[in-house]
């Protein structure tokens, strides 16, 4: 079924501009949200820890920051910009203690609702704002005047008004400018984690290493490696977000196009399809989220794979080359 998507003439700012919004968190997502909010109009106070290194950060930028447990007191709607892992403890000690009937409390991903780790008193409403992009482009559209694609989602509704709310909370960061889907917190949920994990983040990295680690093994310079594996997987992308699979194919050459083709379902055989299958599933039974949530008390595992990430040759050839294409942005 197509989803329902909204726009700037569907949102009334109004909903949201008589309410005092509170963002706890203030990192990738909330200081796009919390400086956006701002400059649509929105009252808005920043929540973080005595000793957060947030801080300094919301205050030089003129914000009002608070304690979270403060601005849960003051707001009328909380957004939990948080990290996933910890915002059952943020819910129990900061922000459970000051909801009153009438709250809306949002999430910007849905991890702690679908999973069922935070559970919110039946007088408030919860809803999601959750943008299709990393933070620091949610604040780089808006500042353009642009916006980025976003999911809203309620998963109760008290006031009656928890989609229109959400809608005009998704018009202050920009979001309604480029299309906001109607959608639940488990279909955001799964479609993230899975995008994220197979393809965006997990997927492309892992065939950029592994086409850099195959060209450099056979004896080609990493410098070559670098250019052909990832620096140019920025061009062909933008020609996939300018117009599509059509647009690039028609852009690069027939050789690459024919090449592209044949080899590329033999690189993403049915056995990595399959594996899409497995890392699906793993989301949908909850497996994904139990292990991440372990995880997350020691960092363990992951401290040692973010190490391998970093020590990849292909970090030290990037940072080299990069440094002579100053317009490439940091
Ligand atoms: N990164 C992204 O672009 C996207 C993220 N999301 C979702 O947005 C949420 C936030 O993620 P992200 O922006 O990546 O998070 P970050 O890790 O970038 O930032 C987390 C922020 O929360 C602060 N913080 C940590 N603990 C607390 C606490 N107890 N109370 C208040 N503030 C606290 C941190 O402060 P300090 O500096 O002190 O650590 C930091 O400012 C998650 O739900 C995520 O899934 C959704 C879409 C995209
Ligand atoms: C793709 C990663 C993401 O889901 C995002 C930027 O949308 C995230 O969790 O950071
Ligand atoms: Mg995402
Ligand atoms: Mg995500």
């Amino acid at each position: 079924m197509a989803a329902e998507v909204f726009y700037d003439s569907d949102a009334d700012l109004a909903l949201i501009s008589d309410k005092s919004v509170a963002v706890l968190g203030y990192g990738s997502q909330g200081h796009a949200h919390a400086l956006s909010l701002r400059d649509s109009g929105i009252e808005v106070r920043v929540g973080l820890p005595e000793n957060s290194k947030s801080r300094a950060k919301a205050e030089d930028e003129g914000l009002t920051v608070t304690t979270p447990a403060q601005a849960c007191e003051w707001a009328d709607v909380i957004m939990v910009l948080t990290p996933d892992t910890t915002q059952a403890k943020l819910f129990e000690k900061d922000i459970a203690p000051h909801l009153k009937s009438g709250d809306t409390l949002m999430f910007g991903h849905g991890f702690n609702i679908r999973y069922g780790l935070i559970s919110v008193p039946s007088d408030v409403d919860v809803s999601m704002v959750a943008p299709k992009s990393p933070g620091h482009l949610v604040r780089r559209q808006y500042v353009d005047g642009k916006g980025v694609p976003c999911l809203v989602a309620v998963e109760q509704d008290s006031s009656g008004q928890a989609f229109e709310t959400a809608l005009a909370y998704a018009k202050a960061i920009g979001g309604t400018r480029a299309g906001v889907l109607k959608t639940t917190f488990t279909e955001e949920t799964e479609t993230d984690l899975f995008g994220e994990q197979v393809v965006l983040c997990g997927g492309i990295t892992e065939l950029i290493r592994a086409g850099f680690d195959t060209l450099v093994e056979a004896g080609y310079s990493p410098e070559a490696a670098y250019f052909e594996c990832l620096h140019e997987t920025k061009l062909i992308v933008d020609m996939l977000y300018e117009g599509g699979l059509g647009n690039m194919w028609s852009s690069v050459s027939d050789t690459a196009e024919y090449g592209g083709v044949t080899r590329g379902p033999r690189v993403i055989s049915q056995a990595s399809r399959e594996e899409m299958r497995k890392a699906l599933a793993e989301i949908q039974d909850g497996r994904f989220a139990k292990e991440w949530v372990a995880e997350a008390e020691n960092y363990e595992q992951f401290n040692k794979l973010r190490a391998q990430q970093r020590e990849h040759g292909i970090e030290k050839v990037g940072a080299e080359l990069r440094q002579m294409m100053p317009w490439v942005k940091k």
